[in-house]
């Protein structure tokens, strides 16, 4: 199979009308929007990895049973430098760029002491994030860039930095009902200490409409965590949340700060700064919504990699959370242009097949428990919490379903007790060629997929009035037959 991943992919500024094939219910009607990777070289330049690419933003317009796309790319300063310069000159994930053309020892050397404490790409390519009114793509620094959800035009740069001291954040927010937005981002030794910071950004401020009212001003730190090592603190993609707790797991794939400040110097990329520890544990930190604390018990896992959380609730005095895990950080390997474009069968098979696992953890711990009971008595899982020495609890999951990623639900039960997860099928391979409705309840799956269409994450969206969870539209943005071909 020939894929043809780095190819950069044309803008289509004037909407075009797509071939609707089965009918698209009259009730689903909006823009959905979608961001992503869509420039891989720069006049003779190639970026090393897949999540380098400059960011092309994509809408459907759905309006009567028609749908319209558009794409345009982000005009973030990366971007806008790059095309000056003809070439990659900011760096990103994966590539180690340079400014300045000649490399010598002494150029490097002098741009390396401007560059301990690294300016990050606003190279937003990750997702979408709504605060109240407006739109912004989002990466992983700390930039984001406003954008025109109906233009797709790019507007203002947006530091995180001016308004909560947080170096990196996740692309995956939470919203409540209200629209306001939790988030976690990483401050990196701040005052001596590294930390986790769990950020609100309210949806509406007083004055809302009036000139500078924007809700990132209103930015508030909810909690923050120490980081268990100063120069080494974990790497994550996303966070879980129930109606009275936040999860965030302080896993073994972690960053390590020293690299990090000498790689530009180095000539080394950002992802050989993060390694994952498999000697090390999983630490399961529970925020107390209404404390703003961290529990004080030790809750700690397995060592593994997570990206995605897909939800998690609270029953009967537990809380429970499923989350996509892998035994090891090969996911980001593969996404190596090197490994897509060539022998893509031999080069792209992850050696650990990503896993649907429930954790369950005790909100409240008998401190006299034996030594090695199961805390968890829930007949709805298996998942098992072990009481050990020294208050702490080692928790292991029950193992719902292989073989999945990119998990979304009915954001209708964020938080809460929920049954189906919407997701695409992902085997050896990273490449997804189907989507997946599980159902957590019956462990049953239904499965959707066509020759020569790959589909990208679902989205779920429920009928207007809907009483049952999966009554509703899942969404999917097909790779079409002409760029991704046998
Ligand atoms: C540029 C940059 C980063 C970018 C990370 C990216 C772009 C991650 C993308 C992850 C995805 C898409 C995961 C999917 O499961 C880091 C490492 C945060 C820190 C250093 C600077
Ligand atoms: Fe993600």
């Amino acid at each position: 199979m020939d894929i043809i991943f780095g190819r950069n992919k044309k803008e289509q500024r004037e909407p075009v009308r797509a071939t609707v094939t089965g009918k698209i219910p009259s009730w689903l009607q909006g823009i959905l929007l979608r961001n992503g990777p869509g420039m891989h070289t720069v006049g003779e330049t190639r970026y090393n990895h897949w999540f380098d690419g400059l960011a092309l933003l994509h809408s459907f317009t759905i309006r009567d049973g028609e749908v319209y796309y558009r794409s345009k790319y982000l005009r973030s300063d990366t971007y806008n430098s790059n095309v000056e310069a003809n070439r990659i000159v900011v760096s990103e994930f994966g590539t180690m760029a340079y400014p300045d053309p000649c490399k010598n020892i002494f150029s490097k050397a002098f741009s390396y002491l401007s560059h301990t404490i690294p300016d990050f790409t606003d190279n937003c390519l990750i997702n979408i994030m709504r605060c109240g009114e407006d739109f912004y793509a989002t990466t992983e620094t700390n930039y984001i860039r406003k954008i025109n959800p109906q233009t797709l035009e790019t507007l203002e740069k947006v530091d995180y930095r001016k308004y909560v001291a947080v170096n990196l954040a996740t692309s995956h927010p939470h919203y409540d009902a209200a629209g306001n937005v939790l988030n976690i981002g990483t401050s990196i030794v701040d005052k001596g200490k590294t930390k986790y910071v769990i950020f609100k950004i309210p949806a509406t401020v007083p004055g809302a409409g009036k000139k500078g009212q924007k809700p990132l001003k209103h930015t508030e730190v909810f909690c923050s965590i120490t980081a268990r090592s100063l120069l080494s603190p974990s790497y994550y993609h996303s966070f879980g949340i129930t109606e009275n707790y936040i999860i965030f797991l302080e896993q073994p794939f972690r960053m390590d700060i020293l690299k990090m400040a000498t790689a530009y110097i180095r000539g080394v990329s950002w992802a050989s700064c993060l390694a994952f520890h498999g000697e090390d544990k999983t630490y399961i930190h529970i925020i107390d919504q209404r404390t703003r604390k961290p529990m004080l018990t030790k809750f700690y896992m397995d060592p593994m990699v997570i990206f995605h959380h897909v939800n998690a609730y609270e029953e009967d005095g537990c809380l429970l959370f499923d989350v996509i895990a892998y035994g090891d950080s090969s996911l980001y390997q593969l996404f190596y242009l090197a490994n897509l474009n060539q022998n893509f069968k031999d080069n792209s098979r992850l050696t650990s097949v990503p896993t649907l696992k429930r954790f369950a953890v005790p909100l409240h711990v008998d401190k006299n428990a034996e030594v090695g009971s199961n805390l968890i008595k829930l007949p709805s899982t298996t998942a098992r919490a072990l009481k050990e020495k020294d208050d702490q609890v080692y928790c292991q999951p029950e193992l719902l379903l292989e073989g999945l990623e990119l998990p979304r639900i009915n954001y209708a039960h964020n938080g809460k007790w929920y049954r189906y997860v919407f997701a695409a099928e992902v085997q050896w391979s990273p490449i997804p060629t189907k989507i997946i409705k599980y159902d957590v309840l019956t462990k049953s799956s239904l499965k959707w997929g066509e020759e020569h269409c790959w589909p990208a994450e679902p989205l779920f969206v429920p009928t207007p009035g809907a009483r049952d969870e999966d009554d509703g539209n899942s969404i999917v943005f097909m790779s079409p037959k002409e760029r991704l071909r046998e």
